[in-house]
C-alpha cells in the first residue's frame, strides 16, 4: 500500500444471513482525495461506509484503512471520524455540551480543557453552528443535525472522513458550507469518502467515484470518467428558427431527432440525441445559415445519465448494460457487470 493510500480494499464481501451486502469490492482513495459512493438503494454504500469506520468488519476480502489492515476486531481505526445512518447526538444537550461529551469519549479532555474548547468554538464555526452552539439539538433541523455531525467528526482532525449523506436535509447554504469544509480538508490532505443520491453535490465535490449496484463495483473513477461513459445524451436546443434547424439538424450525420414532446417544453424547442462531433457539426451548419443558438444544454446531466444506464435504471436504457435486478451471491459471474466495469476502467472492476 503506497504511504499516501487512506484506504485500499480487495475483493471485500460483506453479508447478512442471505443478502448479500458487497461482492467482491475493490476501491482505493489517496490522501487528498474526496471519494463519492454511489448507487440505488440497498446497493451496499452504508455497509461499505461502516466498514470504513470499524462498525463491522469485512467477511471476505482485505480492507486496510490508514495504513492498518483491518482484522476481526470493530472499533473506529485511528484517524477515521464519521457517521453512518446519520450522526449519533444527545438531543436534551447543546451542540457545545455534545461535543464536550464527545470529545471525553475520545480522551481528549484532561489537562487541555482550553485547548479543547478553542477546538470546538472553531469546528462549530467551521459548520456554521456558533450562533445556537448553546441551544438544545431537540429542536435542530435534520440540516443543522447533520452539521453537527460533521463538527463531531472535525473535533479529532481526522486523516480519513467518513460520511454517510451528509447533504441530506441541507439548504443551499449548508451545502455550499460543507462543500467548503470538505474541500478545504482534502486540500490540507485529509481523505474524505461520502455516500450521495445527488448528483449535483457530487459533480460539485468528488474527485473520484464509485458506482455500486447490488454489492457490486460497476464503476470506478473520476468522475469525469463516468460523466463521459454515455456517448450520445439527449439535448434540448432552442433556436431563432426551429423549422430551419430541424431540416438542418436531420441532415446531421450521427444525429437523430427526439420528436417526444414531453421532452420539448416549448415550441422553439427541439430534442436531438448525439454525440459531441456530431453535437459540434449541428452548431457550425446553424452558425453558418445565420440560425442563434439560445439553448443547448442535456435533458439529464451527463452524470445522471451515466448513473441511470449503469444501473439500469433509464427509462429508454440506451447504451446501458443492464444491471440485473437481483441480490448477488458469492461464486455468482454476473459478467454484464464485468464486461461493463472492464469497458469503462480499462480494467476489471
Ligand atoms: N444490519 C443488517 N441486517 C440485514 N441486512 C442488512 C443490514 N444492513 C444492510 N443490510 C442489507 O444490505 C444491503 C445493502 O444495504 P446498505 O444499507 O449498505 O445499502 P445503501 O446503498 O446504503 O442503501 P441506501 O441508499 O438505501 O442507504 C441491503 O439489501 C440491506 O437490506
Amino acid at each position: 500500500m503506497e504511504r499516501d493510500q487512506a484506504v485500499r480494499a480487495r475483493g471485500v464481501g460483506k453479508w447478512f444471513g442471505e443478502v448479500v451486502a458487497l461482492d467482491g469490492v475493490d476501491l482505493d482513495v489517496g490522501a487528498g482525495a474526496v471519494h463519492g459512493l454511489i448507487g440505488p438503494n440497498g446497493a451496499g454504500k452504508t455497509t461499505l461506509l461502516g466498514l470504513l469506520l470499524g462498525l463491522a468488519v469485512p467477511d471476505r476480502g482485505e480492507l486496510t484503512v490508514l495504513g492498518v489492515t483491518v482484522g476481526r476486531a470493530l472499533g473506529v481505526p485511528d484517524g477515521v471520524a464519521g457517521f453512518v445512518d446519520g450522526p449519533g447526538l444527545y438531543p436534551s444537550l447543546s451542540p457545545r455540551r455534545n461535543l464536550r461529551a464527545l470529545a471525553a469519549l475520545r480522551g481528549l479532555r484532561p489537562g487541555r480543557r482550553s485547548a479543547v474548547e478553542a477546538t470546538i468554538d472553531e469546528v462549530l464555526d467551521e459548520v456554521g453552528l456558533a450562533e445556537v452552539a448553546d441551544d438544545p439539538v431537540r429542536g435542530f433541523s435534520l440540516g443543522m443535525r447533520q452539521r453537527l455531525g460533521l463538527a463531531s467528526a472535525l473535533l479529532t482532525r481526522p486523516r480519513l472522513l467518513v460520511l454517510d449523506e451528509p447533504a441530506n436535509g441541507l439548504d443551499p447554504t449548508g451545502t455550499r458550507q460543507v462543500h467548503r469544509t470538505l474541500t478545504r480538508l482534502a486540500g490540507q490532505g485529509t481523505a474524505v469518502v461520502l455516500s450521495s443520491h445527488r448528483m449535483d453535490d457530487l459533480a460539485a465535490l468528488c474527485s473520484s467515484v464509485t458506482l455500486l449496484a447490488t454489492g457490486r463495483v460497476v464503476f470506478t473513477g473520476p468522475v469525469a470518467d463516468l460523466a463521459a461513459a454515455h456517448g450520445a445524451l439527449d439535448y434540448r436546443l432552442r433556436t431563432t428558427d426551429p423549422d430551419a434547424a430541424r431540416t438542418l439538424a436531420g441532415a446531421v450525420r450521427g444525429l437523430v431527432l427526439v420528436d417526444d414532446p414531453h421532452r420539448a417544453p416549448a415550441p422553439d424547442t427541439l430534442v436531438v440525441r448525439a454525440a459531441d462531433p456530431a453535437l459540434d457539426a449541428l452548431v457550425r451548419r446553424l452558425v453558418e445559415a445565420g440560425i442563434a443558438v439560445r439553448e443547448l444544454a442535456p435533458v439529464v446531466a451527463p452524470l445522471e445519465a451515466a448513473y441511470l444506464a449503469l444501473t439500469g435504471s433509464s427509462d429508454d436504457h440506451r447504451g446501458a448494460d443492464h444491471v440485473h435486478d437481483h441480490q448477488g451471491r458469492p461464486g455468482d459471474d454476473h459478467h454484464g457487470h464485468r464486461d461493463r466495469s472492464e469497458l469503462l476502467t480499462g480494467q476489471p472492476a
